[in-house]
């Protein structure tokens, strides 16, 4: 398993801003879509290609397309929702599919609500958006879930990890060259609710401004 955290002083300066609890609800949205087409660029560096012909209006050269399977996008309701703009923006002509996932915030146990993700994923490179990666409860359900309908590699692509979450996934995909994990940062610690220090509280409710009931 590979973790990457992209360094970059334009990614640095908009998850500062993101951290802010002053930050209102649609400058949080517009920066969020905003650093998943920073990190996209990264995450997508191995996606796999296949050579086209293309005529320019002087010559004619060979360039590059995605290869089929096209990939899959998956973000994780409700909070990864908020990156999936920016993901299709940068690969339009990528499939996008759903995972509902919620962490019971007294439990830290996953429920999986809604799943309308292809039955069949066999050979598909899958992209998975969420936002926030604390314990890693969630996003190693959703690795589990989508390597169980045979994907042939999972890269999750996060704003923000703790480290003990990451440690989590490295326990089990350790060895497993085929999870890439790509970050805007690594933060301290996580607090005593589970929540990441210095983090950026709740991703989803700041968001969308509400705050969910427990699931
Ligand atoms: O690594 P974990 O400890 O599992 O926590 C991370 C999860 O928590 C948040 O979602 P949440 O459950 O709050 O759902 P929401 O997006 O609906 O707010 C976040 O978007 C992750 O999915
Ligand atoms: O810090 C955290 C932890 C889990 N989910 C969030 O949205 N934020
Ligand atoms: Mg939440």
């Amino acid at each position: 398993m590979r973790v990457q955290v992209v360094d970059h002083p334009l990614v640095a300066h908009k998850v500062s801003v993101l951290r802010d609890k002053n930050t209102p609800s649609p400058i949080f949205r517009q920066l969020t879509d905003e650093l998943v087409t920073l990190l996209a660029y990264e995450a997508t560096r191995e996606v796999k290609t296949e050579e086209v012909q293309v005529v320019t209006p002087v010559a004619t050269t060979t360039g590059i397309t995605f290869a089929k399977p096209t990939p899959l996008v998956v973000p994780i309701l409700r909070a990864g929702l908020g990156m999936l703009e920016g993901m299709t923006r940068l690969v339009p002509t990528a499939e996008v599919g759903f995972l509902g996932m919620a962490r019971n915030e007294e439990t830290l146990d996953i429920i999986t609500y809604a799943d309308r993700v292809p039955n069949d994923l066999t050979g598909r490179q899958v992209f998975v958006l969420d936002p926030m990666l604390a314990t890693g409860g969630t996003l190693a359900e959703a690795i589990k879930f989508i390597f169980a309908r045979g994907a042939e590699s999972v890269t999750c692509i996060c704003l923000i990890a703790a480290p003990e979450g990451v440690e989590r996934l490295k326990e089990i995909h350790g060895g497993d060259d085929r999870v890439h994990i790509v970050l805007a940062a690594m933060d301290e610690m996580l607090d005593e609710k589970s929540y990441i220090i210095p983090g950026l509280g709740d991703a989803g409710d700041r968001l969308y401004g509400v705050t969910a009931p427990i699931a």
